[in-house]
């Protein structure tokens, strides 16, 4: 008998090439330990809310309202709402077709692409064209659409930062790419180095890859560095040079934990290089209302803006963006209430300010306790989180415990997880689900955990690790 077409041997091959760590061996023993009613802290995946930190108002009364629009007609609507909420909450119902259940057109609501045109000009000090920024079911569902625009058969390469945001590669073996990684150095926080990058791409140019697309994470995921402004000017010049699309996942913009590195966008440092390459380069950029102060994951609110792709392009992109038919709209009215929050003067705007502020403050405090932390403990070293939302020590493993590892047929940094799962409850992700360099290993962790849980989660991280080091060392 045949396999039937659903049995897993028949499956397309792309699919069984697929691998996503974020949620994957770990979770997956976490998910049932809980279920045996252990208690499981999961800091495998940057979902704020999961984690206890609260919704902005501002955003949820708006979208409260769009959702029941017949509260608007309630004469007592101004008892509950204030009045810019109402105001904001009957200006995004006017940009719909119908309010929230009908269907938007398949790039986004065009009142709220123009809003975050505004926003990128208001942030860049270039102007910004609503014709080339599509709205997405979360920044995931635009980073796949782009790549799969991208990858025409396996001989085709994408570089990828290493250690990497496993969205990146899994989308790759799906569309039958290759992934061509570009190490990140950790002994210099996580610093990209331009010369390593040119070398990955001439040693896959070897093997015969064409290298298409140039993937940067800024501030990383999962090592935290962000890039700085020579960084970017280089990266820039390199696609100019090696003709490559940039690809800039920026969706951790709003989450920067130190002064020395603000965020720029790439896009803003295109532009400044000026002619030829601000307008030869081809550049798309990523941002969603999952992470920053907003962490609206749920949602799945996500945005990408398109420079400098010809409109032949734009146009086959838009075309596939019709086959889903629509965003969801509650998400597209997150994405512009994130780029256009409230302003001084308005009623909601203080106490915006004071919980955005207030969350922020609290994660850049969160980060330094986890560096902290992880840096007490033996045989383990950690970069500062400089911005996004994890933390990735390395983990000096003795080579007894690698070898008995390696005996229980797991990754060294999976057997090591495991052992902290089940000695503290404390859910992660192997570095090896993000890749990192031969021999060397790592786990990531977010910094979400709140202020009050952190001091024992990192003291139960210390005692459990320090008694594994304890009991294979030599
Ligand atoms: C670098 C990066 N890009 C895109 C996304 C996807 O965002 P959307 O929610 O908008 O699709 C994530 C999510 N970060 C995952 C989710 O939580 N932990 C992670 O590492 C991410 O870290």
């Amino acid at each position: 008998m045949s396999p039937k077409p659903l049995d897993y041997e028949s499956l397309n091959e792309n699919v069984k090439k697929v691998a996503y760590a974020v949620r994957g061996e770990l979770y997956l023993r976490a998910s049932e330990l809980q279920k045996e009613g252990k208690k499981i802290i999961f800091t495998n995946v940057g979902n704020p809310h999961a984690l206890g930190q609260k919704p902005l108002t501002f955003p949820r009364q708006v979208v409260a309202l769009c959702q029941a629009p017949f509260l608007l007609d309630d004469p007592n609507v101004g008892l509950l709402f204030p009045a810019d909420v109402i105001a904001r909450a009957k200006h995004y119902l006017s940009l719909t077709s119908g309010g929230l259940g009908a269907y938007s057109d398949s790039r986004g609501l065009p009142g709220i692409r123009k809003e975050i045109a505004e926003f990128i000009e208001r942030r860049d000090g270039y102007p910004s064209d609503p014709e080339l920024i599509y709205l997405t079911d979360g920044a995931s569902k635009g980073v796949m659409q782009i790549l799969n625009t991208i990858i025409r058969n396996e001989k085709d390469g994408i570089l990828v930062p290493v250690p990497q945001y496993p969205l990146y590669s899994a989308a790759i073996s799906l569309y039958g790419g290759s992934l061509v990684p570009y190490y990140l150095d950790e002994e210099a926080n996580w610093g990209l180095d331009i010369n390593h990058t040119r070398q990955s791409v001439a040693e896959a140019r070897l093997k015969g890859i064409t290298v298409r697309a140039m993937v940067i994470i800024n501030p990383g995921n999962p090592t935290g560095q962000c890039l700085s402004e020579a960084n970017l000017r280089e990266v820039l010049k390199f696609c100019y040079q090696e003709n490559l699309v940039l690809l800039a996942d920026e969706v951790y913009q709003q989450n920067i934990y130190q002064d020395e590195r603000p965020f720029i966008s790439a896009r803003k440092i295109l532009a400044d290089i000026g002619l030829p390459i601000s307008k030869e380069v081809q550049l798309v950029s990523f941002h969603t209302v999952s992470k920053g102060y907003w962490g609206e994951c749920g949602q799945r609110g996500g945005y990408f803006e398109m420079t400098n792709l010809p409109a032949k392009s734009v146009d086959e992109i838009y075309k596939v963006a019709s086959v889903s038919l629509s965003p969801n709209v509650p998400g597209q009215i997150f994405l512009g209430l994130m780029v256009n929050p409230p302003k001084p003067g308005d009623i909601s705007y203080l106490k915006f300010v004071a919980e955005s502020k207030a969350i922020l403050e609290s994660l850049r405090k969160r980060a330094h306790i986890m560096t902290d932390g992880f840096n007490s403990c033996r045989n383990v070293v950690c970069n500062f989180t400089e911005g996004a939302m994890y933390s990735f020590p390395q983990i000096r493993l003795p080579p007894k415990a690698i070898e008995t590892a390696q005996r229980a047929g797991k990754a060294p940094d999976v057997f090591y997880c495991l052992k902290l799962l089940e000695a503290t409850g404390i859910s992660t992700v192997p570095g090896s689900g993000f890749g990192q360099k031969e021999g060397v290993f790592h786990l990531r962790t977010t910094i979400l955990p709140s202020e009050e849980d952190m001091p024992s989660i990192m003291s139960s991280f210390k005692k459990f690790n320090d008694e594994f080091m304890e009991q294979y060392e030599d």
